[in-house]
């Protein structure tokens, strides 16, 4: 043996060594988790604040040389492991398989959950109120684009309740079956994402490629691995997915693209010690009507991270203001505020208390 090869040995040995010990200790948790789960008798298994509060220890009690975020994504997937042996979480998402929901999806609930896509928004909302799956992930805001007007309106009227949030950096690409941007004539991407990437390509291609919006980024690049003369603009999941190569890499105008998500389920969640809550108020179009209705969270000392007005649809209201506030529906000064605001206001509802997005 060299001294090279003894070297490496002794080192093997000890990760051998190691390894054992981290996989006993594994099935340990695993055991804890699945007692806690026969504890709860059959209930919802799923907690949303515990899981925050297990990933937030983790970083803090991180000393490296894993960086934070690593250490949080293994014990991510340590978790949903866990849970999974009570039985796996199916998790509703705009399809197809391939999209930044489903890989928020994951983000969120690890790869030991399924993923079941829908066609649309509203159909992975009715997939969880029929009880089809057990929870759906949600496109509500980007960073450039701003609101998901849909998710909006579908959370007025759903009986479904916010349990979490998922921020995930947005890149862009552009993708295509073959390795050369000579003959492109037509770039598919959905709607948004042909307006993330504007920019480059006004700069980057000809006037005359046709930007076509499709369905989904996923949808985009499944028709571009069909057509000889067509590129896609999407993610590395549908670029995977698709077997495309990538002409070009972060594409996006706004290099902090991000989209957040929220995750709705049958389930009122407690509080973790750092959560959000949303509302969804009205108010008519009147003088002061604003005024009115920011007054009293910020008299009662409720911070709002969020405030974005929406059209009424259904006549009755002038406006609809979603609120995020950094408070738990709990805590003493959002109920008083919340009181305040159920007497002056025709609609109050709250849409869901949550813990923050840790990863
Ligand atoms: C083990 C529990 O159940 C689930 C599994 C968790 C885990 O593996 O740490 C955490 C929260 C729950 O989603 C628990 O509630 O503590």
């Amino acid at each position: 043996m060299t001294e090279q090869e003894q070297q490496l040995k002794v080192h093997r040995d000890a990760i051998d060594a190691i390894d054992a010990q981290v996989l006993e200790l594994l099935n340990q948790r695993a055991q804890h988790a699945h007692t806690i789960g026969e504890i709860k008798g059959g209930g919802i298994v799923y907690r949303p604040e515990r899981e925050a509060q297990v990933l937030a220890r983790i970083r803090e009690l991180n000393q490296g040389p894993l960086s934070d975020e690593t250490v949080a994504r293994l014990f991510r997937e340590i978790m949903s492991a866990c849970l999974a042996l009570e039985r796996p979480l199916t998790i509703a998402f705009l399809g197809p398989e391939g999209t930044f929901s489903q890989a928020a999806a994951i983000k969120h609930f690890g790869h030991a959950a399924a993923t079941q896509a829908c066609a649309s928004i509203d159909d992975a909302f009715r997939a969880v109120e029929a009880r089809a799956a057990d929870y759906v992930v949600a496109p509500v805001e980007n960073s450039t684009e701003g609101a998901v007007g849909r998710t909006l309106d579908l959370m007025v009227s759903s009986p479904l309740k916010i349990c979490g949030e998922v921020v995930l950096r947005i890149h862009h690409h552009l993708l295509r079956a073959s390795p050369t941007k000579d003959g492109i004539k037509r770039v598919y991407s959905h709607a948004q994402s042909l307006a993330q990437c504007h920019e480059w390509l006004n700069r980057n291609l000809p006037a005359e490629v046709e930007r076509v919006s499709v369905a989904s980024n996923a949808e985009a690049a499944r028709l571009a691995s069909l057509d000889p003369t067509a590129a896609a603009i999407a993610g590395d999941a549908a670029a995977e997915k698709f077997q495309l190569v990538k002409l070009a890499e972060n594409i996006e105008d706004e290099p902090n693209n991000t989209t957040r998500f929220l995750v709705l389920g049958y389930q009122d969640v407690s509080k973790s010690g750092r959560d959000k809550t949303s509302l969804v108020i009205s108010a008519p179009n009147k003088p002061g009507a604003l005024h009115a209705l920011v007054e009293p969270l910020a008299r009662h000392g409720v911070s709002m991270t969020k405030f974005e007005s929406r059209p009424s649809r259904t006549g009755l209201w002038e406006y609809l203001f979603f609120v995020d506030v950094e408070s738990h529906a709990s805590d003493a000064n959002l109920i008083a505020a919340l009181d305040e605001l159920r007497s002056t206001s025709a609609f109050v509802k709250v849409l869901g208390a949550y813990p923050q997005a840790v990863l």
